[in-house]
């Protein structure tokens, strides 16, 4: 259900899509606006489509029909939940930013490692990092690339609540830096803490999106009612 009457200040806005895989089509999107300029939370059932709707977002992947168009100059940064890590240092890892932009300094590198939390790991194997290591790591990444916004799959899925409590408190931060954060979850008390705004998906299509508070107190699709019962039941 899109509320076509919707105002962002900045907005992706999407038309006719369809992306398939394997002649399957993985994601069906006729007319939604995407906001932009604040956080928003993809939710919905396992292999709905949010990892394939957040990786269209970004660029990393083309609709096999219909258009993308952004509001703004474009600036994006990806974290995905499975991101590979060479083998080599932490700090040699979070270094491969350089080769989109060769502009970033020793020193800026340095800093966002003590900003993530991982001063003292700098010099260790990242492949041999713990999960929210590496997770901070990937957010040290788009710290670095300096986006306007990014774009979260799961970020913090296997993570306790302390390393769980950081991350979002990172996702904060880039808020509050006036990066816009767009993110999957399925922790739906997190969603609730973060996001001022939903976009549901099920089976590939947006069944129904806008503020948060509403959402959670009175979901208008039949999809979306079942997903947050039986998540709350899983809670
Ligand atoms: N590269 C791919 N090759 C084949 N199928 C894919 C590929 N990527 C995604 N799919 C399929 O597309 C559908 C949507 O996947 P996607 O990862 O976007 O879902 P999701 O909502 O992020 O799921 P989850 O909550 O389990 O992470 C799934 O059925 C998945 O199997």
């Amino acid at each position: 259900m899109v509320n076509m009457t919707e105002q962002f200040e900045r907005f992706i806005e999407l038309r006719d899509i369809t992306v398939k895989s394997n002649g399957r089509v993985i994601l069906n999107i006729q007319h939604a606006l995407i906001p932009a300029d604040r956080i928003t939370a993809c939710i919905g059932p396992n292999g709905a489509g949010k990892t394939t709707l957040l990786k269209l977002l970004d660029g990393l992947i083309q609709p096999d029909t219909g258009t993308v168009r952004y509001s703004f100059a474009k600036k994006t940064a990806l974290v995905l939940h499975h991101t590979p890590m060479i083998k080599a240092s932490a700090k040699t890892n979070l270094s491969m930013v350089r080769d989109a932009d060769s502009t970033i300094t020793d020193e800026a590198i340095a800093q966002v490692i003590e900003k993530v939390g991982l001063g003292k790991l700098a010099s260790s194997p990242a492949h041999k990092l713990s999960a929210g290591e590496r997770q901070k790591l990937c957010l040290g990444r788009a710290i670095l690339q300096k986006p306007n916004l990014v774009l979260l799959d799961e970020p913090t899925a296997n993570l306790d609540p302390n390393t769980t409590e950081q991350v979002e408190e990172m996702i904060h931060q880039f808020d509050a830096q006036n990066t816009d954060v767009i993110f999957s979850s399925h922790q739906l008390a997190q969603v609730q803490r973060l996001a001022q705004y939903i976009i549901f998906i099920d089976h590939g299509e947006i069944k129904e999106k806008g503020p948060v508070g509403p959402f959670f107190l009175n979901p208008q699709t039949q999809a979306a009612k079942r997903y947050l019962h039986q998540e709350l039941l899983a809670d």
